[in-house]
């Protein structure tokens, strides 16, 4: 498991500001400073992924480098995870890219909850390297969902799971869950609430992102 947290980096003054709540007042701020957390992730993310030895021709001659052996699937979790998808299409700019669109929905007054998802389309993922992006890794329940859901592709080489803010009960349902993706994190936290929302947290990071919904 990679945590920006546990390490000294620019990273966790993006994450600071995302969780700032007189700096959530800016919409465009706080879009940014997901889409800068993710293109922060992408990076790290790059340096387990698979690379081949290639030739670059330039003006002067031949240079030896290495390059991806083939780009990954980027999948997203509508809404709050749009910008941080862009942060990962930033940095890996020839994947391929899946959304889906899932969401919390309660069923009567109290806090339970099912993940409803009504929209999902993604290119093949046989033999592929899968990114599942979503910021907030609460109770791990949307990503599981979504895993499975996007098996209908075909079955990925390797699945990683990329969150900015994480919950100890999320973390430990998907080591459970989905032993075999592994986790790239932003912050790990104390705790759910009663709401299943992460404190400390940022709040609700589809709202802050895109506005209150009905
Ligand atoms: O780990 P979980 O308990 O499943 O919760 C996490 C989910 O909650 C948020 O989405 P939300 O349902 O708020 O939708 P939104 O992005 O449209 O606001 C977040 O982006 C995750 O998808
Ligand atoms: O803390 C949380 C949990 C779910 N979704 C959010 O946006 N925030
Ligand atoms: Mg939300």
């Amino acid at each position: 498991m990679f945590v920006f947290a546990h390490q000294s980096s620019l990273a966790n003054q993006y994450i600071a500001e995302l969780r700032d709540v007189n700096l959530q007042k800016d919409r465009l701020r706080f879009r940014r400073n997901l889409e800068r957390v993710g293109e922060l992730m992408a990076y790290e993310l790059s340096k387990v992924l698979p690379y081949q030895n290639t030739k670059v021709e330039t003006p002067l001659g031949i240079a030896e480098t290495q390059l991806l052996i083939r780009q990954p699937v980027l999948a997203t979790i509508m809404r709050a995870g749009l910008p941080f998808h862009q942060g990962f299409l930033n940095y890996f700019d020839h994947a391929d890219n899946a959304f889906v669109g899932a969401y919390r929905g309660y069923a009567s007054d109290d806090d339970e909850f099912e993940i409803e998802m009504d929209y999902i389309v993604g290119p093949d993922l046989t033999g592929r390297t899968l990114i599942l992006v979503d910021p907030m890794l609460a109770t791990g329940r949307s990503i599981e969902k979504v895993y499975h859901a996007m098996l209908r592709y075909g079955i990925p080489a390797q699945t990683h799971i990329a969150a900015v803010i994480a919950s100890p009960e999320g973390i430990g349902f998907l080591q459970e869950r989905l032993p075999q993706c592994r986790l790239w994190l932003g912050a790990i936290d104390e705790r759910l609430n009663d709401h299943y929302y992460i404190v400390p947290g940022l709040g609700d990071a589809g709202d802050l992102a895109f506005g209150p919904k009905v």
